[in-house]
């Protein structure tokens, strides 16, 4: 390995450009090509998946919008109406929909595929959100679709999810998985004004208060949900044992690597991190797990957006990578 990690640093450093001037592209090339452990590093079929599924919480008006938008945002995506739709299709990555447990019941479609667990969790303010079955479950179905998406032939698949109220079992997540007060943890999500947000601040205290002590991560998972993060995590390991590029994007997918870090801390070698969310949290998130992310755009829409919009930047690093000259070939002097 370090034979291999001394041959990328030569490869980089003798291309026709002053020593490291292509800064974070250079090290997103070096991460690609460890985890390919090759020379020759390429992305195949890059996929997304978007998980969606509702959230028993929203009862307790912790967000700006009504609970039905996740349904009703589902129709969009199979549609190709939405955000996602639009970048994935801009970059020709292929997309796919997860119903993991949407209050809904949709028709057959062959674009929507089907791991519903349940009709949203329950409200965590009282009950668990799901039982351990359920959790289980989640694992279960989210790896398989993600050994189908291996077996069509892709190395690189990013992560989205749609689930009104979820940014508050992400803050959930978070304050059990990094210990920071449960404060910091919480942000306005779709939008809250000030008053909406001392709610959602009150009631996740009180959720607090009334499931203390998660005994671990796998817990903390299962008391705070949802269906939609459970699936992502399961299917962020199971991505990273076919040894796949991994996309994290946004607060609450990252809430879901954080659950999945805790049961493999190696999953970070193949994760990349794609854009910095404006959600209070996301970048004390992204400090604790030494996640620097490519992109800063001040967004805050989750679906995995910001994974769609770092595409190109991966391509380019592993352009150069493959195709710029070295200095010898292309007779360009270096320095002494
Ligand atoms: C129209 C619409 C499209 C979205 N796409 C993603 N989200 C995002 O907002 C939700 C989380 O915020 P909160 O916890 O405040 O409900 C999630 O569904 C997330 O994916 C959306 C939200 C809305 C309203
Ligand atoms: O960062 C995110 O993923 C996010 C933030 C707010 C609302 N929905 C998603």
């Amino acid at each position: 390995m370090e034979n291999l990690e001394q041959a990328i640093q030569h490869k980089i450093d003798f291309k026709t450009k002053p020593l490291g001037s292509l800064g974070i592209l250079e090290s997103l090339a070096k991460q690609i090509c460890l985890v390919q452990k090759t020379l020759k590093p390429k992305i195949q079929k890059p996929t997304h998946l978007v998980f969606a599924a509702d959230h028993g919480i929203t009862e307790s008006g912790v967000s700006s919008y009504p609970s039905s938008v996740t349904a009703e945002m589902v129709k969009n995506f199979l549609r190709g109406g939405a955000a996602i739709n639009v970048f994935c299709r801009q970059h020709q990555i292929d997309l796919k929909i997860i119903d993991a447990g949407v209050n809904f019941d949709f028709e057959e479609n062959e674009d929507l595929i089907n791991s519903k667990i349940r009709k949203g969790t329950h409200n965590f303010l009282h009950t668990p959100a799901m039982t351990q079955e359920e959790l289980e479950k989640c694992f279960e179905l989210a790896g398989k679709q993600v050994d189908i998406v291996f077996q069509n032939g892709s190395n690189c698949i990013g992560f989205g999810e749609m689930g009104i109220g979820n940014t508050s079992s992400a803050s959930m997540l978070m304050n059990v998985l990094t210990n920071f007060p449960l404060e910091e943890c919480i942000g306005k999500g779709t939008g809250l004004s000030q008053e909406g947000l001392a709610n959602k601040v009150r009631i996740l205290q009180q959720a607090k208060n009334n499931h203390p002590h998660p005994k671990n991560p796998m817990e903390a998972l299962q008391t705070f949900g949802g269906f939609e993060i459970a699936q992502i995590c399961g299917a962020m390991l199971r991505s990273y044992q076919h040894n796949m590029l991994i996309l994290v994007d946004g607060f609450i997918a990252t809430a879901a690597f954080l659950c999945a870090k805790s049961i493999e801390p190696n999953i970070q070698n193949n994760a990349i991190f794609c854009h910095q969310s404006d959600e209070q949290g996301h970048q004390r998130m992204l400090d604790f797990l030494g996640a620097k992310p490519l992109l800063h755009l001040d967004m805050r829409l989750g679906e995995g957006t910001g994974c769609a919009l770092a595409f190109p930047l991966i391509k380019s690093a592993i352009k150069f990578f493959n195709e710029m000259s070295d200095f010898e070939s292309a007779g360009v002097s270096n320095k002494d």
